[in-house]
């Protein structure tokens, strides 16, 4: 059963506690993408020590490899990955709209090849839902068309309608409150369209709502515009989640607007290409600037890598290929965005999140689109 409690407010922007059977995270919280069950080059402890308590995986890659039936015998996903924080699956409903000429959308559901084996699969919206349910999360996401960017506006119509649809047919497919389901809402970057599956979504009774469709793609101003448009719309005392958002300076802005989750790729895949986050910017480690350079990545941060590795030494891993590039690196950046949302949550206890928000700014160099 999961439970949202909001402790402070500071404009649009709230702290909370989200409370599952798996324990507890505070929020605005930022959630590691663990896709296939495994935050990709770090441990655990490590996710644990740098404070995260709830994480990301995907049921479209968890179904294709190893498999639901598998997980389910090995004791559910929990047991399997052995995490026992909250694991919040998304339902495939990006990936699979990203498969292209390997997928076939039909009222019923959506046909789509294996981008592993090239096998031919099917999900539906209740399929979607049992298999979360089968494996144990603690939040679901619906079985969702995630609009691409660009898409006509008829085109964008028809896909929150069918969204709305599915989201129905996913509410009424529980059997269990064990598993929390969150809707989605859609509508492209038409503003009006947003307004109409927002509304649509928070009458069924999800126990959160996120805002997807973004992040795919379409100018930062659409993003920025439609969530300072739909957050603070949706239902007050549920969490908004808001997906695939993204790079601090996206977390920041979409936090102001009420929103209270996020996940993204990037603090693990920027740190597989070196590109290393500090509170003044991003820095990649493979410049020759840093080839002598003896101090951590970030003077202020108290992570495992900061703690014991200089930049040079980072910079001669990543040049030698090493493996230990990969582990630090991601150490770092999944640390700094941990600290990132640890700022944000304080600062919002103390009612001060403009001036936050001043300061972050002053100081994080934001990259050229
Ligand atoms: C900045 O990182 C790149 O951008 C993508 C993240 N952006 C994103 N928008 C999303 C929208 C939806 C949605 O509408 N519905 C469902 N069910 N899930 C979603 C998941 C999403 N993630 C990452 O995806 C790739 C791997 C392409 O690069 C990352
Ligand atoms: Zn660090």
């Amino acid at each position: 059963m999961l439970k949202f409690e909001i402790i402070e407010t500071d404009g649009n922007a709230r702290t909370g506690i989200l409370k599952g059977t798996h324990g507890l995270t505070e929020t605005p919280c930022f959630m590691p993408v663990a896709t296939a069950g495994a935050v990709k080059g770090v441990r655990w402890e490590e996710i644990k020590e740098s404070g995260y308590s709830l994480v990301l995986s995907n049921i479209y890659h968890l179904y294709l490899r190893p498999g639901i039936e598998l997980i389910e015998k090995m004791g559910g996903l929990h047991r399997f990955i052995n995490w026992n924080g909250l694991i919040l699956t998304d339902s495939g409903g990006f990936q699979v709209f990203s498969l292209g000429d390997l997928m076939k959308l039909t009222e019923e559901g959506v046909y789509f090849r294996s981008h592993i084996d090239g096998s031919k699969h099917f999900f539906s919206p209740e399929l979607v839902v049992e298999f979360e349910e089968k494996i144990g999360v603690d939040i679901g996401m619906v079985l969702d068309e995630c609009t691409p960017y660009p898409a006509t506006k008829e085109y964008a119509l028809h896909s929150l309608e069918r969204t709305y649809r599915w989201a129905k047919r996913s509410v009424e497919a529980r059997s269990t409150d064990k598993t929390a389901i969150f809707g989605i809402v859609q509508g492209g970057v038409y503003d009006d369209l947003r307004l109409k599956s927002a509304k649509l979504t928070a009458e069924l009774p999800f126990e959160g709502i996120a805002i997807g469709g973004l992040s795919v793609g379409e100018p930062k101003e659409d993003m920025y515009r439609i969530t300072s448009l739909i957050a603070p719309k949706l239902p007050f005392e549920k969490p908004r989640y808001l997906m695939g958002v993204g790079k601090p300076e996206d977390i920041v802005v979409a936090v102001e607007h009420g929103v209270d989750m996020f996940d993204c790729v990037m603090p693990t895949r920027n740190a597989r290409n070196g590109t290393l986050f500090t509170w003044n910017g991003k820095l990649n480690i493979k410049s020759a600037k840093y080839k002598e350079d003896e101090k951590p990545i970030d003077e202020t941060c108290d992570c495992y890598t900061c703690k014991n590795f200089s930049r040079a030494y980072l910079r001669h891993l990543f040049a030698a290929k090493e493996i230990n590039a990969l582990i630090l690196n991601s150490i770092h950046n999944l640390h700094f965005y941990s600290k990132l949302m640890e700022k944000i949550r304080k600062a919002i206890k103390e009612k001060r999140f403009k001036e936050f928000k001043q300061e972050f700014f002053s100081k994080y160099k934001v990259d050229e689109e």
